[in-house]
């Protein structure tokens, strides 16, 4: 049996992370550890960052990225932020720059200790995104959810932030829909060949939206971090803001906010806080795991 590993208890707007030290290791963390990890209220979490060994020149670590049904995801904004704190509070350094299946990411640790991630540059292409369907224009997907003359939402903005994301733009608050409801249906509709991050998004200005998301493999969940970067950039793209967005969250604890910059060299920058809960060990392979009664903030 290969030997436990550290992880910590982290969160990203209210968004539960573990941050799982794989480095030094051949093995991965399973779905079957993540499933179980999932299941017991101790550990209740949205997803695992496993931090892996470099896999190309110039990276500080490849990252692993599982969804609390034990699926894999190629981003995760809140994640990623998270991992820069824990390897920022055991380096002492500021930058660095990650690996994960969908590209490379940069990512700095600033002097207020908010975390500014590259999130790369958003993919429009409907069979890209992935989309079931052909559309020239994928800012505006005939899709809708609801009585047929009267849907309740329609008509959303697709983008591939690494991972699937479709924007519905509401009018009202989006805590006043019934996403838990309508989210299942929509992540797992046949458009979405690979499933999708389902946001509601309600612009307030032209710098300012509030988001609620249904997370792919996680469902509701506090905040989601890709999710206001593909709304934001929606925004733009769409013409309802410009291409610098503070996105707040309407589900996170105290409406948290994302600052979301679409720079002019076309990649994505998000800034956000991430915040340290408490840490412990697992075992990668079956989820068993200890808390760290000492709790110290480091991995
Ligand atoms: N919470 C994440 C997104 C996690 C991945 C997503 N559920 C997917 O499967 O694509 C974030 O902060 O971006």
């Amino acid at each position: 049996m290969a030997a436990h590993a550290q992880f910590a208890r982290m969160n990203g707007l209210g968004n539960r992370i573990l941050v799982v030290d794989m480095r030094g290791r051949r093995d991965a963390v399973t779905p079957r550890a993540a499933i179980a990890l999932a299941a017991d209220p101790a550990t209740g979490f949205d997803q695992i960052m496993a931090i892996h060994d470099p896999r190309t020149d110039g990276t500080d670590a490849f990252i692993d990225i599982l969804n609390c049904d034990g699926s894999k995801a190629q981003a995760c904004g809140n994640g990623t932020r998270c991992v820069v704190q824990a390897l920022a509070g055991e380096t002492g350094r500021k930058t660095f720059t990650f690996q994960t299946v969908a590209g490379i990411l940069n990512a700095v640790e600033h002097e207020d200790g908010t975390i500014s991630v590259d999130m790369g540059r958003p993919v429009f292409d409907w069979d890209r995104i992935p989309l079931a369907e052909e559309f020239f224009d994928t800012s505006r997907i005939e899709l809708q959810i609801g009585p047929i003359d009267a849907p309740v939402l329609h008509s959303p903005s697709a983008v591939s932030m690494g991972n699937p994301h479709a924007v519905f733009w509401v009018e009202r608050d989006p805590m006043s829909y019934d996403l838990d409801r309508f989210g299942p249906l929509l992540e797992n509709h046949p458009m979405f060949p690979e499933r999708a991050n389902i946001t509601l998004a309600q612009v307030t200005s032209p710098s300012a939206m509030t988001t609620r998301t249904w997370e792919r493999g996680a469902g509701l969940t506090l905040a989601c971090g890709s999710a206001a970067c593909a709304a934001a950039v929606s925004g733009a793209r769409t013409g309802r803001t410009g291409r610098t967005v503070a996105v707040t969250v309407a589900s996170s604890p105290g409406r948290g906010t994302l600052h979301i910059d679409w720079r002019e060299d076309g990649k994505v920058v998000m800034t956000g806080p991430a915040e340290w809960e408490w840490s412990g060990t697992l075992d990668p392979e079956t989820g068993a795991f200890s808390r760290d009664e000492a709790g110290a903030a480091a991995l």
